[in-house]
């Protein structure tokens, strides 16, 4: 696009030059012209090694967790100051999930096993309010008793019907090493880590293609309704976006709005960034996330059918539904990189370790967005009218992730960034 508006505008130079009175002006006219172009051209070149990626999708889908990958591949990850810095936050996530396990609790009737452990609940909710508590050892001695308490363990089971973060059962097994003050988070902590985003973020760094080192901004920005509106801010000159969708969360409400359940929520907000005008032109890598979770869900027992009992037209026929050997295939050779401890396994034992319905769902779950990549599900009124080259100028590739696991997510990002040169040489008519 540059590039013809380039050619045109010397054209239109040179085209110019005979209507210059004196040889003089004339040659004086052209030096400027060159000069234009070069700058143009360097200008060119300069914005060709600038990538801009935006990572978008609903809160709690992992955007800042797959920020934080790209620091530790790309980036030196995180120093000793930023490490001892996180413990903080992981201990405030452990107060968090122990809190709402407590005071869910008392929602769904369910009560301690160990009596002995009543004392401990008073202490937590008593301080549940004190800014400060997070930081004593005390209160994780609480908490350890409490998360090792059986009624507290079947409430966990029930997560899906509260707000609860995603790490909880990652942090409260690991109290008695967080207690240590020789304690220093590892980077699978700190990928584990819950931050709510409130404001737009954005970290830069170079990756060697071709000869030259191309230069990533990556922007994440925060997923919840109310974070939203700030999105547009950075919709200015996109090279590509990562869409996150928590593919595990089918079974779950929105924690800003309880009536609304989550992957409605995520499809509902693709539908609006494919179709959103400002985007037209910018190439989507829909990150179908937490894959780890999905299998985990489904291995409980959890399972998809009630959202297509309660919402038929979006979700259709999941009974009925089969996935072809290569959508098989697909999740398969993902799960396989995402997973450790089948990762240790030889392939052929792959298919026993995943459930048939895990494959199932996350397949489904893809068609679904697949669909609205092909305008076959309308979820909102357009307010632009669409003909039906609109969706000419770009495409969407899906891939499954697990954002905690740096293995899977660098084989992705490289596979992610092939494309997006591609798409982005191909947008300055490079290729
Ligand atoms: N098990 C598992 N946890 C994940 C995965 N991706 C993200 N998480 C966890 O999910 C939680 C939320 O992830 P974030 O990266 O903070 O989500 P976000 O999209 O940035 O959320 P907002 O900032 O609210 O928009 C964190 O505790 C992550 O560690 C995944 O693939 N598997
Ligand atoms: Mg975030």
């Amino acid at each position: 696009m540059r590039d013809r508006l380039t050619l045109c505008f010397s054209a239109a130079c040179e085209d110019q030059f005979s209507c210059y009175q004196s040889p003089e002006d004339a040659k004086k006219a052209k030096l400027r012209n060159r000069q234009i172009s070069k700058v143009l051209k360097q200008h060119q070149k300069e914005e060709l090694k600038k990538l801009k990626i935006l990572l978008l999708g609903t809160g709690e889908s992992g955007k800042s967790t797959l920020t934080k990958q790209m620091r530790i591949i790309h980036i030196n990850g995180f120093d000793m100051r930023e490490r001892l810095e996180k413990v903080s936050d992981i201990r405030k996530n452990i107060k968090e999930s122990i809190v709402v396990l407590l005071l869910a609790m008392n929602q769904l009737d369910l009560n301690l096993e160990n009596q002995e452990n009543k004392l401990s609940r008073e202490f937590i909710l008593q301080e549940a309010g004190n800014t400060e508590i997070h930081r004593t050892n005390e209160f994780l001695e609480h908490a350890e008793k409490l998360w090792a308490d059986a009624g507290v363990q079947i409430c966990y089971t029930r997560s899906h019907e509260f707000q609860l973060i995603d790490c909880a059962k990652y942090f409260l097994d690991k109290i008695p090493e967080i207690k240590s003050p020789a304690y220093v988070p590892s980077d699978q902590d700190i990928l584990r880590c819950r931050c709510v985003t409130t404001s737009i973020q954005h970290i830069e760094f170079g990756v060697p293609d071709g000869g030259h080192q191309v230069k990533f901004n990556v922007y994440d920005v925060g997923g919840q309704q109310g974070e939203r509106k700030k999105w547009i801010q950075v919709f200015d000159s996109v090279t590509a976006i990562l869409f996150v969708v928590d593919c595990s969360s089918f079974d779950q409400t929105l924690r800003e709005d309880p009536e609304k359940n989550r992957l409605l929520e995520a499809l509902e907000n693709f539908d609006q960034v494919w179709n959103n005008r400002f985007l037209r032109y910018v190439s989507v890598l829909l990150f179908i996330n937490k894959i780890d979770v999905l299998a985990e869900k489904i291995a409980r027992g959890r399972d998809i059918l009630e959202l297509t009992e309660k919402y038929p037209d979006v979700f259709p026929d999941f009974e009925t539904f089969t996935p072809t050997d290569a959508e098989k295939e697909h999740f398969l050779d993902a799960f396989a990189t995402a997973t450790p401890d089948i990762r240790r396994k030889t392939r052929q034992t792959l298919p026993i370790s995943v459930h048939p319905d895990t494959v199932k769902t996350a397949v489904y779950i893809k068609r679904l967005f697949k669909k609205i990549v092909k305008g076959e599900l309308l979820l909102k009124e357009r307010i632009t009218k669409q003909d039906k080259h609109w969706h000419d100028e770009h495409s969407c590739e899906f891939f499954y992730t697990c954002a905690i696991d740096t293995n899977n997510i660098q084989r992705v990002l490289n596979g992610c960034r092939t494309l997006i040169v591609q798409n982005h040489l191909r947008r300055y008519g490079i290729i």
